[in-house]
């Protein structure tokens, strides 16, 4: 475990089964649908990647990257489309994959934006939940763990854009983002 981790919430083994479960149910939810998986960047990078393998037919994929946490372990409010969509949503299912969901705030923004392109549906998929933090009314349609209030790293998700390539999920010393 890397020395800036106080906990391991989950293992590398528990996340891959649960992605699995994930793309199981998508699979079968999605049946015959001609479904665009959408990746929200940077934080949901490896989920996306590891996810898209467990959903056993044909989808496309595309990526926005959005940051409203910056720097910060606290989110700003303020969602900053950094990359938008290649192509147009219109008639399309899209499911959303998110990392986490903490205020709400972003997957907020995101749902709004993708309906107003006319998007057929959109639902969403997300590995972690913090319901404890949440700003707005607002959860997913797919939810691999909740997680208590506390600042997660790992498996894609940073702080100060660290952490990411940790293999697991697990809470960050509160000593690290308060000094
Ligand atoms: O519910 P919220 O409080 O809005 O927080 C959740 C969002 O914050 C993180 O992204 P961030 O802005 O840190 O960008 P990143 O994915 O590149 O790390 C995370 O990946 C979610 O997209
Ligand atoms: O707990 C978190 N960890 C990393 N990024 C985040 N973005 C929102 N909440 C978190
Ligand atoms: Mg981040």
């Amino acid at each position: 475990m890397h020395t800036d981790v106080q906990e391991i919430l989950f293992t590398e083994e528990e996340v891959s089964a649960k992605v699995r479960e994930l793309g199981e149910q998508i699979t079968r939810d999605y049946q015959g649908q001609n479904l665009l998986v959408i990746g929200i960047l940077k934080g949901a990078a490896m989920f996306m990647g590891d996810l898209v393998k467990r959903i056993g037919m044909l989808v496309e994929m595309d990526f926005m990257a959005v940051s409203s946490y910056g720097k910060s372990s606290e989110s700003s409010g303020v969602v900053r489309i950094i990359k938008d969509l290649d192509k147009s949503i219109e008639d399309r299912h899209v499911l959303i994959v998110e990392d986490i969901i903490d205020t709400g705030l972003t997957l907020h923004y995101l749902k709004n934006l993708l309906q107003q392109r006319n998007a057929a549906s959109v639902k969403v998929v997300s590995l972690l939940d913090k319901p404890e933090r949440r700003k707005v009314e607002i959860s997913p349609d797919y939810l691999g763990f909740s997680v208590p209030d506390h600042f997660i790293v790992g498996y894609g998700l940073d702080f100060a854009e660290r952490y990411r390539n940790l293999p697991y999920i697990g809470v960050l010393k509160p000593e690290v983002y308060q000094s």
